[in-house]
């Protein structure tokens, strides 16, 4: 499967410029013949929640532009994720679209990032991110939701060989950012795909870009510098089988004591 990650600076507020943007990376990624596309978190808006009220969409527009961009590059899109706003309440939402135009994911944030104000502006989601592409079951969470295992488990648990996670996060814990993903990726013995950011925001936080896919064992199979682009890798699903049946960590869980 040949997985696209887009890693870009975002412009605070500025839906024109980011959709524009995108629609730029877009046309060049259909050469790539991809099948999977992954954007980063809150990508139309950036981090703008001063004045989200204005600048959230009720779902449509956002998805109506990863349905264009899912049938001219012939891949699905897992979105990244945009404020969707339904009688004012506002959640920071995934949705993931096949070329054909089928929606097969929304998934709101669960765990709100305090740090960047989120829990003042946005609600939490309380469902898991499962869904398939084709026979492939997948997972999704978004950034902060990284640090919270136990709520990963409950996706893998489910069912789950790759788990995308779109992400603004900063520079000054790129450490936590690839600790954390390749933990996670080890302990729930699945592919972890992460779409960061690149750039610099409104109030001079920088973000780490450093986008990742790593394999079922842990091993990054690529990651990207600083730079804003495409990042290109190869998922081949058999390794999630191969590393399961190798070291039982699912059927060996003491379900009697947790
Ligand atoms: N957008 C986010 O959720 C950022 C999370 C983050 O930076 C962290 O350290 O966790």
């Amino acid at each position: 499967m040949k997985v696209g990650l887009l890693q870009f600076t975002v412009r605070g507020g500025d839906r024109k410029a980011n959709e524009e943007t995108v629609a730029r990376y877009m046309a060049e990624a259909r050469e790539h013949r991809p099948e999977v596309l992954v954007l980063p978190e809150m990508w139309t808006t950036g981090y703008d929640l001063i004045n989200l009220a204005a600048l959230a969409d009720d779902g449509a527009p956002y998805g109506d532009l990863l349905v264009r961009w899912a049938s001219e590059t012939g891949a699905t899109i897992v979105g990244g994720s945009s404020p969707v706003g339904v009688a004012g309440r506002f959640a920071n939402t995934l949705y993931a679209y096949t070329p054909e135009g089928e929606r097969i994911l929304s998934y709101e944030k669960a765990h709100l990032f305090g740090l960047m104000g989120e829990d003042r502006y946005l609600a939490a989601g309380s469902a898991a991110g499962n869904f398939s592409i084709g026979e492939v079951p997948c997972g999704a969470v978004i950034c902060y939701d990284l640090r919270f295992p136990e709520w990963i488990r409950k996706t893998v648990l489910a069912g789950c060989e790759i788990l995308f996670i779109p992400a603004q996060w900063p520079l000054s814990r790129l450490d936590h950012w690839r600790i954390l993903l390749q933990a996670r990726a080890i302990e729930n013995q699945c592919y972890v795909v992460a779409c960061n950011r690149t750039g610099a925001d409104e109030k001079g936080v920088a973000f780490a870009g450093h986008s990742m896919v790593i394999d079922p064992w842990g091993t990054p199979v690529v990651e990207a510098g600083e730079e804003e682009g495409w990042l290109w890798a190869e998922i081949e699903r058999e390794k999630v089988g191969r590393v399961r049946r190798k070291m039982t960590v699912f059927a060996d869980r003491r379900v009697d004591l947790y």
